[in-house]
């Protein structure tokens, strides 16, 4: 529980060093509560031996699965989805050998019986399993341990890989010494072993249904600096923020940032609109993310620790200021209050991504309709009830074209063993700005 560096101090992590095989997980709670039962790894022992799992996303169909897993027999000892898929790993698919599990045929069997969402690692003995859902849903790459001497250089080839690493976020390669090598594809089984990397298979999703990678994930949650679908996610939000500055033109002086994960598409705003980019706002380093806190109070509280005004950068000035969501409206109305008290003349608000309707069940923990913004009376008078001068939002269409727009269609698929150029699919789960969910919800 907590942050990793408060949860693992050094003496916990010298007792990895000898070990050269290894998953870990950094729980964002969307099933089951914050508490230490639910922290994976889950770790189960199997008619084989021993597996451990992790698991990124959020299982639709938890609540069903969970009763006909149940009336299996199996028993559960935690509210955790994650606790399911792995039960569900550890049954013996019907045509199973009895001296050795058949890793496709249970993760495949895993894979009818829930469609999304899940990024999983799954480790037996000295083999890991990197597996995402048919849809896409969250995301996992793949990265290539390389000498240090080697890290930066764009020269470093296949015969300097020291070993493999496999992350929902490429951006954490670097900090260990990896590089990042390529994404599992939507429904793909990866076995990585001291042989290195055999894709094993590709589940396919239903005739005529397209990959749905959350696009929330562009809008927010990623780290700016991450790779996903062959674009960096810094890239995809300035140019939300260009297209933001096309769509809602604002007669200000200056343009700036609810910093941090609105800077990207603020300074696309300000390339696109010839507006001066500055900072109004000195974000308390110390202080985490707020949308990503467990409950409404700890998001309240990090809010009114996180910002102090730049005073002198706007003072007299109109300020259009960019968020890159709103989602319970936490965090915009105190900001507002913030910079009209240090003599900011007007406050427009911008938001580079469509206003936030319908819940997430996929790994966001937005899990109801009445907790939105967006829903609620107030929203009717959205500026009035935050004090901005004016309010607007980025469309869906305009969203999806900035985060479409930098994947190319034709990609090699030279290292999945196929050298011919295949099209690939694009799609992305916009659920929660259109309510148009990837697959049919059955409660
Ligand atoms: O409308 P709300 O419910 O308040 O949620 C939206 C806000 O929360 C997020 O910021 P957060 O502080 O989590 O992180 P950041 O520093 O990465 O922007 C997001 O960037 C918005 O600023
Ligand atoms: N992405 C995650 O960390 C969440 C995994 C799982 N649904 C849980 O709540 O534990
Ligand atoms: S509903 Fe929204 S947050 Fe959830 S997976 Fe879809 S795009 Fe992402
Ligand atoms: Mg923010």
């Amino acid at each position: 529980m907590g942050l990793v560096n408060t949860a693992f101090p050094p003496d916990a992590l010298l007792k990895l060093r000898y070990g050269n095989l290894g998953i870990c997980h950094t729980r964002y709670s969307t099933t089951g509560i914050s508490e230490l039962q639910n922290c994976q790894p889950f770790v189960v022992d199997t008619l084989h031996g021993k597996i451990a799992v992790a698991h990124n996303g959020e299982l639709v169909n938890a609540h069903a699965l969970r009763k006909k897993v149940m009336r299996h027999g199996v028993g559960l000892s935690t509210c955790s989805d994650s606790e399911l898929i792995t039960q569900l790993l550890a049954l013996n698919p019907p045509l199973e050998e009895q001296d050795a599990p058949d890793w496709v045929a249970r993760i495949k069997n895993l894979m009818t019986e829930t469609p999304t969402s899940y990024s999983l690692l799954v480790m037996f003995k000295d083999v890991i399993y990197a597996v995402r859902d048919p849809y896409g849903n969250r995301p996992l790459c793949i990265g290539r341990l390389v000498p240090i001497s080697k890290l930066h250089s764009t020269g470093a080839e296949e015969e300097d890989t020291e070993g493999w690493v496999v992350s929902s976020e490429s951006c954490s390669f670097q900090s260990i010494g990896a590089k990042y090598y390529r994404e599992v594809l939507p429904g793909e089984i990866v076995q990585i072993s001291k042989h290195g990397v055999k894709s094993l298979s590709v589940v396919p999703r239903p005739e005529g249904d397209l990959p749905a990678f959350c696009i929330f994930e562009y809008v927010y949650f990623a780290r700016p600096d991450s790779i996903f679908e062959g674009q960096m996610v810094y890239t995809v939000r300035q140019r939300c923020g260009r297209q933001l500055a096309i769509e809602a033109p604002t007669d200000a002086d200056v343009v700036s940032t609810v910093p941090e994960s609105a800077t990207p598409a603020a300074l696309g705003y300000a390339q696109q609109s010839g507006l001066p980019y500055i900072e109004v706002l000195c974000k308390n380093r110390y202080v985490g993310r707020t949308f990503i806190q467990p409950n409404t109070r700890l998001r309240q509280l990090g809010v009114a620790k996180k910002f102090g005004a730049l005073t002198d950068n706007f003072a007299g000035k109109r300020v259009v200021l960019i968020d890159d969501s709103i989602v319970r409206g936490n965090t915009i109305s105190p900001i507002i209050k913030l910079l009209k008290e240090a003599g900011a003349t007007e406050v427009h608000i911008r938001v580079a991504s469509p206003p936030l309707r319908f819940p997430c069940y996929m790994g966001i923990n937005i899990p109801t309709k009445e907790e939105l913004i967006a829903n609620k009376p107030e929203f009717q008078n959205i500026a009035g009830y935050i004090g901005a001068a004016s309010v607007q939002y980025l469309t869906v269409e305009g969203l999806v074209s900035a985060v479409q727009q930098g994947i190319a269609s034709h990609q090699d698929d030279e290292r999945i063993g196929s050298s011919s150029k295949s099209s690939k699919p694009v799609g992305h789960c916009t659920a929660c700005l259109t309510g148009k969910y990837p697959v049919e919800l059955e409660w």
